[in-house]
């Protein structure tokens, strides 16, 4: 369904990310990991084209979204959704009003200005709400919320554009252990019940052995491992990571519970 062809991207002198080559042949839950400056971030924004590529291509279902301009290109990214370690939301709108954004790329000029939503976008908001546990505090302003309630608010968001691919650039690097796994929790479900396919870059190795089908390791923008979890080992991690024999699986570690236990269902704010 996805394929990446020789995606470079080059800032000046800097190549950020060095002819990566990826497929992925059926929805699944991708972790993308490296060190800081490794291209994990360059390479999620070519995807939905916030940023261009320099050479290469991006083949989804077989249309390549590397060309695609004006509403093409619109109608791409509202099928790629995005995530942010920082939530991105509109701080002083209500969290239901967030949630319609979603559908921006999809209706009018007119429409939008004016804050015009179908009785049927504002129901399926709160019904995206309430599977997110968060519906609660759909009326508040949205920067009146926890970090962890606001990307779950994000994550909803990005649900109503119900997009083919969800993106998502360190979605917890920002949240304390209990809500980076709820986010998780959340975005594997994205995979789990809706079909749909997920990449995150992740910046600690636990997460991505425990949540994802398949990790890729990125070092100075190339692909360096791509694999199951089980593959990654402390050997495989310490190529990614370019660390030397000190290398410590505990640097890359947050606090969320230990590998391999049972993941419990997300709990309602
Ligand atoms: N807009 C830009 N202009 C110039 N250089 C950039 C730009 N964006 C990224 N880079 C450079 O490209 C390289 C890869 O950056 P990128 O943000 O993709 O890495 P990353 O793996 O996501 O790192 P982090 O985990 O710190 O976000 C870095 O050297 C970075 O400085």
């Amino acid at each position: 369904m996805l394929n990446i062809e020789n995606l470079t991207k080059i800032f000046g002198a800097n190549t950020a990310v060095d002819n990566v080559s990826i497929k992925v042949d059926k929805p699944m839950m991708i972790g993308v990991i490296g060190a800081s400056g490794a291209g994990k971030s360059t390479m999620l924004r070519m995807l939905n084209r916030l940023e261009d590529a320099s050479s290469g291509r991006i083949l989804f279902d077989g249309q390549d979204v590397t060309s695609l301009q004006g509403a093409d290109k619109r109608r791409w990214q509202a099928d790629c959704a995005m995530i942010f370690q920082q939530f991105n939301l509109v701080p002083r709108m209500d969290v239901v009003s967030n949630v319609l954004h979603g559908t921006l790329n999809k209706r009018s000029t007119t429409a939008t200005l004016f804050n015009l939503y179908p009785t049927s976008d504002i129901h399926r908001a709160l019904d995206i709400l309430e599977r997110l546990g968060i519906a609660g505090h759909a009326a508040k302003r949205a920067e009146a919320l926890s970090g962890g309630q606001q990307q779950r608010v994000a994550i909803a968001r990005a649900v109503m554009q119900d997009p083919k691919i969800v993106l998502a650039d360190e979605p917890i690097a920002s949240l304390d252990p209990m809500n980076a796994q709820i986010v998780m929790d959340d975005l594997r479900r994205l995979h789990d019940e809706d079909g749909r396919l997920v990449i995150a870059n992740l910046h600690t190795l636990d997460t991505a052995r425990r949540y994802c089908d398949r990790v890729i390791g990125m070092r100075h923008g190339r692909v360096v491992f791509d694999g199951t979890p089980d593959q990654l080992t402390t050997g495989a991690a310490r190529d990614i990571y370019g660390a030397d024999a000190s290398f410590s699986e505990a640097a890359t570690s947050t606090s969320i519970e230990a590998l391999n236990t049972p993941r419990p269902a997300a709990v309602p704010a």
